[in-house]
Parts: structure tokens; C-alpha cells; sequence
């Protein structure tokens, strides 16, 4: 194969993966919308302290046991748990600026 033909290969398989990706992530914001309502209902915040570290240490587990830089790792999270609190604020009929500040900085506010 020469090597034009298997750069070829190779970018077309990031291409798929990327997809893949995207879709996940479509996936995980559809679901973050769920709870969204779920927390609207019980007048829950979006920023939830504790899940969120949870799910920041499962991020850093996870890139060690696969090789991966772990600020990438922690960069992806925020990245994704900003997002994820955007769409739920986003989606609320009703919210509160402590809610928007959350988001915003990713930390807690006084209340
Ligand atoms: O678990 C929740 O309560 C969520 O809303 C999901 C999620 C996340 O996207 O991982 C988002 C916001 C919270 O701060 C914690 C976690």
C-alpha cells in the first residue's frame, strides 16, 4: 500500500471516529436535558458539586488507565460539564442568576 493510500485510510477512520464522537455527545446532552426536567421538577440546581467531581475523578481514572495526558483529560471535562450545564440552564423556563454563574465559572456561588 503506498503511502498516500494508507494516509487516505487513516484519515477516514478519524473522520468515523470523530462522528462517533459528536454523536456520543449529542447523546450525553439529550440526556443531560432529562435531568434538566427531572430537576425542574424538584427545584434542584443544575451545578451539582459532588457528581460533578465524581464524574471529573471517573475522567482522570479513565485517561490514566488509557495512557492519556491527564490535563487533556480534565480540559475535555470541563469542557463537556460546562456545556452540559449551558443546555440545562438553556432549557429552563425559569432560572436564576446563581445558576448562570455556575455555569459560567464552574464553581458554586454563595447563596
Ligand atoms: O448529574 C447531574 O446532575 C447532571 O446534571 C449531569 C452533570 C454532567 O454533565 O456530568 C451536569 C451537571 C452537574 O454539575 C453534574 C453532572
Amino acid at each position: 500500500m503506498t503511502d498516500a493510500c494508507s494516509l487516505k485510510q487513516f484519515r477516514t477512520e478519524i473522520d468515523s471516529i470523530d462522528r462517533s464522537l459528536i454523536e456520543f455527545l449529542a447523546k450525553r446532552f439529550e440526556l443531560s436535558l432529562e435531568i434538566a426536567m427531572v430537576k425542574q421538577k424538584t427545584d434542584a440546581p443544575v451545578f451539582q458539586p459532588n457528581r460533578a467531581l465524581e464524574v471529573k475523578q471517573h475522567y482522570l481514572a479513565m485517561a490514566r488507565s488509557l495512557g492519556l495526558d491527564s490535563e487533556f483529560a480534565l480540559n475535555l471535562y470541563k469542557l463537556i460539564h460546562d456545556e452540559s450545564c449551558r443546555v440545562q440552564v438553556r432549557s429552563k423556563t425559569r432560572f436564576t442568576n446563581v445558576d448562570r454563574d455556575r455555569t459560567t465559572t464552574g464553581q458554586p456561588e454563595l447563596i
